[in-house]
């Protein structure tokens, strides 16, 4: 048996599935995704499996989900090496103030979910679109949301308060937190391989969506995105933190919410910045001003949130590097590593530079004071692990 774990994104849907071992969970033994689901679009659905890559066009119609996950049947029902599915696990990005933890979804849960579209714009809707066509295309199999902000749920009351009248923050106008599967994934890597991540670890997601954790015992104790996946550090498309008087300024000169939503999420960062592309490849390629200015800013907006989990910490054990451009960008490492020596960070240029995304790699020099690690993180895994451990527990 196995669990299918699902990511639906906007326009993309990644999936994994995860053979079962005597209740535990394996690592994949197939992933994949396929592309071109935003309206209009072809799907294209691309997957590994015993190492082989392989590509399927398939037939849009007029919905390009309901072809995929066509697409998916067809493909689970004729690869002989794929076991039979147990349930799907879907990364769901927000769980707000109802879900503290996985839950199997029903109608109700389906509904308490949806109230949440507002607050991710971005991922929400199409977590919950994925929800409903599995739970159409798969009729039987348990679903089971995994939150991004489980990991988050135990947060400080401190670290999770914004400075606003107490009846927003009863009302749940609060920080939650995000990139928990990815953290916990990292988390649980780490405690296998060092005594030092039970101390005070400052985890980096870096990938087209940008957060920093800093956990201490294995516990989230501050993170840099909030309320939304639009607070912290700069991204592909997403500004991070801005001064909240911006928005007073555009909104008096006529600016209404889905230009701003628009603006937020889908126009600023680094695509923003460079003019150019949210892909952090795109920019390293090009040599223009434009695409420098926004790498220097990525860096230093990464490197001045750093010091700002450090004193949340009172110190830093450990940092871990991951998501696509933590994993495979030796340059932004050796960047944000250099800019940190100040709290005894020494980079092994060496081994940075060897670390490119496909393994974990411990990246520190001799003497440093800080353990440094690269950790291709695995969401999929740890939605996997979750649903199991639901099913175990019915
Ligand atoms: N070799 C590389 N060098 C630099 N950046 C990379 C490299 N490979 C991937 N990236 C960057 O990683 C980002 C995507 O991160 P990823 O975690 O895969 O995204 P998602 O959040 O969609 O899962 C993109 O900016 C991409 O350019
Ligand atoms: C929460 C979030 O930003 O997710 P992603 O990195 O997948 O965009
Ligand atoms: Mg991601």
């Amino acid at each position: 048996m196995a669990i299918l774990s699902v990511n639906a994104g906007s326009s993309t849907l990644k999936f994994s599935i995860h053979p079962l071992q005597d209740g535990a969970v394996q690592p994949a033994v197939m992933t994949g995704n396929i592309q071109g689901l935003e309206p209009g679009g072809t799907p294209d659905m691309r997957w590994t499996l015993d190492g082989r890559t392989q590509q399927r066009t398939l037939s849009a119609g007029s919905d390009a989900f309901a072809a995929a996950l066509d697409g998916l049947r067809s493909l689970l029902a004729a690869e002989a090496a794929v076991p039979d599915i147990e349930a799907v696990a879907h990364r769901v990005v927000h769980g707000g103030r109802s879900f503290r933890s996985s839950v199997q979804v029903d109608d109700e849960v389906l509904a308490k979910l949806e109230r949440l579209n507002s607050l991710a714009p971005l991922h929400q809707p199409h977590n919950i679109d994925g929800i409903r066509a599995f739970r159409a295309a798969f009729p039987g199999l348990p679903q089971i949301a995994c939150f991004d902000t489980a990991f988050h749920a135990d947060l400080p009351e401190v670290a999770s308060r914004f400075a606003l009248p107490r009846a927003l923050h009863d009302e749940g106008v609060r920080r939650y937190g995000f990139h928990g599967l990815s953290y916990q994934y990292i988390m649980g890597t780490l405690l296998d391989r060092s005594p030092r991540a039970r101390g005070r670890v400052l985890m980096a997601h870096l990938g087209n969506g940008a957060s920093l954790c800093a956990a201490h015992e294995g516990r989230s104790q501050a993170t840099t995105m909030g309320f939304s996946a639009l607070d912290g550090l700069m991204m592909g498309t997403r500004s991070g933190t801005l001064d909240a008087g911006v928005l007073l300024y555009l909104m008096e000169r006529g600016w209404n919410h889905d230009r701003l939503q628009t603006l937020l999420y889908k126009q600023s960062g680094l695509l923003g910045v460079s003019g150019l592309s949210a892909d952090m490849r795109r920019l390293r390629a090009d040599g223009s001003d434009a695409a420098q200015e926004a790498i220097a800013l990525f860096t230093y907006r990464v490197v001045r949130e750093a010091g700002a989990m450090a004193a949340c910490l009172g110190g830093v054990d450990l940092i871990a590097f991951s998501g696509g451009i933590g994993e495979h960008d030796a340059a932004l490492r050796a960047d944000v590593c250099a800019a940190l020596g100040w709290m005894g960070v020494q980079l092994d240029e060496a081994r940075n530079a060897q670390a490119v995304g496909d393994d974990i790699v411990r990246i520190d020099a001799e003497g440093s004071a800080v353990e440094l690690w690269v950790i291709p993180t695995d969401e999929g895994r740890v939605a996997a692990q979750a649903a199991a451990a639901l099913l175990a527990a019915h």
